[in-house]
């Protein structure tokens, strides 16, 4: 009964905003090169290929709600990705971001961890038109790249979102830095998500998912337990830190620029 009313509420209050639900990196198996093999799916067939995406695209639609899907290991042909997709409201696919930086790292006595083992890396920055605004996809170790960020912004991004999986070395000092980073830099929403720690897992996770706003500022965070962080998005505060501190207007172009190759290789293709 109290299931029932619930899942009324939950209904009108879904009908009233656009909502968007993120989920955590490599949630459908543990986070170890030895299981990314086997729990790796085929997103690009579907179905019966791959159960995560099938059930991500079945809650979409039936909530309709906008799922930035955390990432699971895909496979494609000998290949295998850290990939991110996108749900819309109708329950279809609308992006797959393949992680582009991975986690190859080496912290003597503290962490070392090599993707590139396993997995290769993605080609193609993802921006996606949604319900709830145009978003820009990293996963995990793709926020320490600025220019990824930046180049979001540049295509007129409200919101970032990125699914990881910090850990206890690098999770305390860096994860919320990074975020605040990002979000203060280029004035748009960060919005973060971390599996709960496991500390008897073989990979500890930092957890802390957020969300940031364009000022730079922490408006919604949890600690390392399972949670789920709920807040409002109010995208008029982009362009209102935007105007009071006009930071895009102010840039010296004429000293330092970004370049989109993606842009660039598809102007001079044309
Ligand atoms: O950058 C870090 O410190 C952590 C990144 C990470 O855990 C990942 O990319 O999976």
């Amino acid at each position: 009964m109290l299931a029932k009313q619930l899942r009324r509420q939950q209904k009108r209050v879904l009908s009233l905003f656009s909502c968007l639900y993120v989920q955590n990196e490599i949630w459908n198996g543990p986070y170890s090169n030895d299981s990314f093999p086997i729990y790796a799916e085929d997103i690009d067939t579907g179905g019966d290929a791959s159960p995560s995406t099938a059930m991500l695209s079945e809650v979409a639609h039936r909530l309709q709600i906008t799922i930035v899907g955390g990432s699971i290991p895909e496979r494609s042909g000998d290949r295998l990705y850290n990939t991110c997709c996108v749900f819309g409201t109708d329950g279809k696919l609308k992006a797959k971001h393949r992680k582009i930086h991975l986690f190859d790292i080496d912290i003597p006595g503290k962490i070392t961890f090599k993707e590139s083992n396993t997995l290769t890396a993605g080609e193609n920055p993802t921006i996606v038109d949604t319900d709830i605004g145009r978003l820009g996809i990293g996963i995990c170790y793709d926020i320490r790249f600025q220019e990824l960020a930046v180049l979001y912004a540049a295509r007129g991004a409200h919101l970032l979102c990125y699914p990881g999986a910090f850990n206890m070395t690098t999770g305390p000092l860096h994860w919320e830095l990074l975020q605040r980073a990002r979000a203060a830099d280029n004035q748009l929403y960060v919005a973060t998500c971390s599996p709960a720690r496991d500390v008897g897992a073989g990979y500890v996770a930092w957890g802390h998912s957020t969300l940031v706003g364009p000022f730079g500022e922490v408006l919604a965070t949890t600690e390392h337990d399972e949670a789920i962080v709920i807040a409002e998005v109010d995208y008029s505060l982009i362009e209102a830190r935007r105007t009071s501190l006009p930071l895009e207007r102010q840039k010296r172009g004429d000293l330092y620029q970004l370049v989109d190759v993606e842009r660039l290789n598809s102007q001079s293709t044309k």
